[in-house]
């Protein structure tokens, strides 16, 4: 009921064709009831009498009759359907909008196949009911108490005894209702699973054939495709089961009316009119209680569906921009970690170790910092508290001496250049990946970042240049050049903080070496974070900080920390006893 009351809400601006999809829905309904009381005086007092011109009148009364709800049945069947599409149009526009929102932390968690799914068929399973189900539940429960009074205002007695098998068709119908909505519940839960294995699998289609494991992910897909296909034929019983059955009394119900309404015929008490037209109504009371069992189908798929659709609406945004955010012109680019400790959502603060431990350490305006430390130390975490991926667990992330919680957060993400671990690049043109995070870029600005990163030559060396259409995730080009499009697209954005995350892992040394020289410019008055495991990646760094296990370990430059006893040395050492062995 809750479900169904908030997605009144949603109904709510369509007011107006509700109410006109009612009216002619009542209009409708009374033509159904009127048509076979027609039919009955053409039996009485047209063919029972032998006047041809009552017949020929009615008939065509009737003619008009069925021509008006025809009319009728059109424009509420586009008012409903207009319902049913402004619904989906908002629900989508919002939990696509929310979807937007969403933080880091509720992508850790995710599955993008069970996301999909509700923006699809779970939407598609409310709209069914909303522009659709609803107003033929209604249609058919007006009809069916219309047709009900019409009967027994006619003739009672026929009426009340033709109609003891409706309570055996509502009992199916409850039983019905009862177990049905627990297996749409399963339905859409699995259709979220199979879309899940299904898109994980194209995603890592590459990993899959690499490993030859295509026999296992069809044996993935197929147990869950069978289990859907079981759940779905759990269903299909409980409809083949109790659908039958409601035919089997609605039959009842005429074979009743035609044995009593033949006596009461025979004994005068009814006219022939009278029986002809109880046939009629008699189809009018069985049909809407043979279609609820179809309506109920749509009614629980969508109250199953619709929580799916709000679970993800009422998720906890954490992660939001302040009322009255500080705006971020100007920004110059000093950051303070200020006694920072930070864990993950779903880690245990009791036992759990922090990812990062009361970290303390200031950057000037236009510092380079290398952020050093082995695999999982919390180089990317430390990183991803400066742009709010995350908030800190404890202590402060200050930007020019303010928290980064006070600034408003686009103009403090769009103020963080990064090019991060792995890139990600739109099927869209090599253009319009550059200017992603600005896209009123001029060519000449877009062509000056290209330079920097070192792709610009190799861009316009291609057939169609910047226009270039690249496939989903940068498909076409080489992993370099995939982190150079993302370098370039870091640089565009010409922001006065540039974080590099492991920016130049997939080049070659040669390329490396190039861009870091190119990026001694870009540098330039930037204070620039540098996370890297190779320490020809480095080389340009005014200070580096060493993380290990989520601390601070070390801090200092180059030369100071070669000269102490730590990570860094060992690391040092490590890389060039390597070097020197090639
Ligand atoms: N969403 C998450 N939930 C829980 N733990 C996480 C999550 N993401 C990362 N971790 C853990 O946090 C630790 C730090 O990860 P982080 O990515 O910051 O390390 P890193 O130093 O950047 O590693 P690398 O050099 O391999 O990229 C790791 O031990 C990792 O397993």
């Amino acid at each position: 009921m809750k479900t169904l009351m908030r997605l009144m809400i949603y109904v709510k601006p369509s007011a107006r064709w509700v109410v006109a999809a009612v009216i002619i829905m009542i209009l409708a309904t009374l033509f159904d009831l009127i048509a076979p009381w027609i039919l009955k005086e053409i039996f009485d007092k047209g063919i029972a009498v032998k006047n041809m011109s009552v017949v020929i009148s009615l008939t065509l009364l009737l003619a008009g009759v069925q021509a008006l709800k025809s009319a009728g049945m059109f424009l509420q069947g586009y008012s409903q359907e207009l319902v049913g599409q402004n619904v989906v149009f908002k629900l989508r526009e919002e939990l696509y909008a929310k979807l937007q929102r969403l933080s880091f932390t509720y992508y850790d968690k995710a599955q993008t196949g069970q996301l999909m799914s509700r923006m699809t068929g779970d939407i598609e399973a409310v709209k069914n009911f909303v522009g659709f189900g609803a107003m033929a539940l209604f249609t058919g429960l007006l009809t069916f108490v219309g047709t009900f009074i019409f009967m027994l205002w006619m003739q009672w007695q026929v009426t009340l005894i033709s109609a003891v098998t409706i309570p055996l068709i509502l009992l199916v119908l409850w039983r019905f209702y009862r177990k049905v909505g627990p297996a749409w519940s399963s339905i859409r839960e699995q259709m979220g699973k199979l879309t899940t294995t299904l898109q994980e699998n194209i995603s890592g289609i590459r990993v899959v054939k690499s490993f030859a494991a295509e026999n296992s992910e069809k044996g993935k897909f197929a147990a869950r495709n069978k289990q859907n296909f079981e759940t779905n034929m759990e269903r299909a019983k409980l409809e083949a089961k109790s659908f039958p059955l409601m035919g089997l009394f609605g039959g009842l119900t005429f074979v009743l009316m035609i044995w009593l309404g033949a006596i009461f015929v025979a004994r005068d008490e009814m006219s022939m009119g009278t029986f002809m037209a109880f046939q009629w109504y008699t189809w009018g009371m069985i049909w809407p209680l043979n279609m609820l069992g179809w309506q109920i189908n749509i009614m629980q798929q969508a109250v199953k569906a619709a929580p799916r659709v709000f679970e993800v609406l009422d998720a906890d945004v954490d992660i939001e921009s302040p009322d009255a955010g500080r705006e971020t012109k100007g920004m110059k680019g000093f950051v303070t970690f200020d006694g920072v400790s930070f864990y993950f959502a779903d880690q245990d603060r009791k036992s759990d170790e922090p990812i990062l431990k009361s970290i303390d350490f200031k950057v000037n305006q236009g510092e380079v910092i290398a952020v050093l430390g082995a695999t999982g130390s919390g180089k990317s975490s430390l990183i991803g508290l400066l742009s709010r991926f995350y908030d800190t667990s404890s202590g402060r992330v200050l930007i020019d001496g303010t928290d980064v919680r006070d600034y408003e957060l686009d103009g403090l993400r769009r103020s963080i250049g990064i090019v991060p671990q792995e890139t990600f690049l739109f099927s869209a043109t090599i253009r319009d990946n550059i200017a992603y995070g600005y896209p009123g870029a001029t060519q000449e600005q877009i062509e000056h970042a290209a330079a920097k990163a070192q792709i610009h030559s190799f861009i316009e060396g291609l057939p169609h240049g910047y226009d270039t259409l690249i496939g989903e995730r940068g498909v076409g080009l080489s992993g370099g050049q995939r982190q150079r499009v993302a370098l370039a697209r870091a640089i565009l954005m010409d922001s006065p903080i540039l974080v590099l995350d492991e920016a130049t892992a997939s080049v070659d040394t040669a390329t490396e070496s190039a861009i870091h020289e190119a990026l001694l410019e870009v540098m330039k008055g930037r204070t620039t974070f540098i996370i890297a495991q190779r320490l020809s990646s480095i080389q340009h760094a005014d200070r580096i900080i060493v993380l290990e296990r989520g601390k601070l370990v070390e801090q200092g430059t180059h030369r100071e920390l070669s000269e102490r006893n730590g990570f860094f040395r060992k690391l040092f050492e490590q890389q060039q006893k390597q070097q020197a062995s090639l």
